[in-house]
């Protein structure tokens, strides 16, 4: 099994919640069932962020090696007017879509300068 796919965290305990006995037990189990759903997708955001940071460091690696910069403006600029049309289609905030775009490429911009900054050291040795 891959590191990405779910393991059975020991650990984990779905039914944590500060509200445990302070509500009709009823509501709790629809409350929880309703978690069980956020778990899953919880799982699958990160693991298609560990697949989209496996391609932006290919991407890295090769703007690395044909000295193209690391932020490509007019790529994102295009980015995010998608993603705005995508949010409002799928009711989500588009605002909060942007900003998280953004919070993610702002990551992957750090890790391409370091990329960068390891590909010169290597090259220079
Ligand atoms: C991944 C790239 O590098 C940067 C990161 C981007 C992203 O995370 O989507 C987009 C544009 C670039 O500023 C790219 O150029 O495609």
């Amino acid at each position: 099994m891959s590191e990405t796919t779910q393991h059975h965290d020991s650990e984990y305990d779905p039914a944590a919640s500060s509200l445990q006995g302070q509500v009709d037990p009823e509501l709790m189990q629809e409350l929880l069932h309703i978690r069980s759903s956020i778990d899953n997708i919880d799982a699958a955001l990160l693991n298609m962020l560990a697949e989209r940071f496996k391609c932006t460091q290919r991407v890295g690696w090769l703007k690395a090696r044909h000295q193209l910069p690391a932020s490509d403006p007019g790529r994102e600029t295009a980015q995010i007017a998608r993603l705005h049309r995508l949010a409002e289609e799928a009711h989500l905030d588009p605002v909060f879509a942007e900003k998280f775009l953004n919070f993610i490429i702002d990551e992957v911009i750090r890790h391409h300068e370091a990329i960068s900054e390891t590909h010169a050291a290597e090259s220079n040795r």
